[in-house]
């Protein structure tokens, strides 16, 4: 596997939000997080990043034990995170919001990457404009951009297509596509548009209060549990 997470519990201060998770990721996939808002989708990739309070459990990459280590050296093992609300420095340009990704890599390069510009052509094209000035769907395409700087082997993408106008939604999603299938980054994203979801997972799981409480392959991500753990 090249994640795993064994008997995983989170802390927000005192209290566990994610309690008891366990999962394995194999290199290439694409996992699908669901489940209602507050259910600790959130919670689940920041604990991954080492962004809570306190963990306990194992986390690895590649058999190596992460799940002390400080956010910035899980970057440098393969970690890239594309944050809710996407979190750009609106009065930065494209490429100064680019390069601060290139903290984290290994090689020691500091240039805007080639699969960036390949993937991104508008970002190619405006690299000096003021990312505030970009629309929403720009600016989810700047922060997966930012995101690939750091040359991670996996992304976690919380809510990429949320608050995108539902035209640039299927353009978000073949981006993240081409990104796991073409270019072979394993990819966990937290998403509510089931289509997205469908489209992209090779597998699903869905959380209830902290916990993993369905878990598959895509295919059998029918709409019955759909009905029972997402609607309110
Ligand atoms: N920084 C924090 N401090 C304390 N509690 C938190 C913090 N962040 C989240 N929580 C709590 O953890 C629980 C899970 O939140 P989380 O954001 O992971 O859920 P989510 O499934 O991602 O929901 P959403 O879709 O609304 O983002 C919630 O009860 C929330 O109140």
């Amino acid at each position: 596997m090249l994640l795993d997470l064994d008997r995983v519990t989170s802390y927000y201060g005192k209290t566990p939000i994610l309690k008891e998770i366990g999962l394995g990721l194999p290199e290439g996939q694409c996992l699908c997080v669901l489940g209602r808002n507050g259910v600790g989708k959130t919670t689940l990739l920041r604990t991954i990043m080492g962004l809570t309070d306190r963990t306990s459990g194992e986390i690895r990459i590649d058999g190596a034990s992460v799940g002390k280590a400080p956010t910035h050296v899980r970057a440098k093992y393969g970690l890239g995170y594309i944050p809710q609300g996407r979190q750009i420095l609106p009065h930065f340009t494209v490429k100064e919001n680019i390069l601060l990704g290139t903290f984290a890599r290994t090689d020691g390069r500091q240039d805007v990457p080639e699969l960036c510009l390949t993937l991104f052509p508008y970002l190619a094209q405006n690299l000096h404009r003021k990312a505030g000035l970009l629309s929403g769907g720009q600016q989810q395409q700047l922060a997966i951009a930012r995101a690939l700087a750091t040359n991670p082997r996996i992304l976690l993408l919380d809510e990429p297509t949320e608050g995108i106008q539902p035209n640039i939604v299927a353009e978000i999603g073949q981006t993240l596509g081409r990104l796991n299938k073409e270019f072979g980054i394993t990819l966990i994203l937290t998403e509510q548009h089931i289509k997205v979801a469908r489209k992209l997972g090779d597998a699903f799981l869905m959380m209830e209060n902290g916990r993993i409480v369905a878990r598959g392959p895509i295919h059998e991500m029918t709409d019955e549990l759909i009905e029972r753990h997402m609607t309110i």
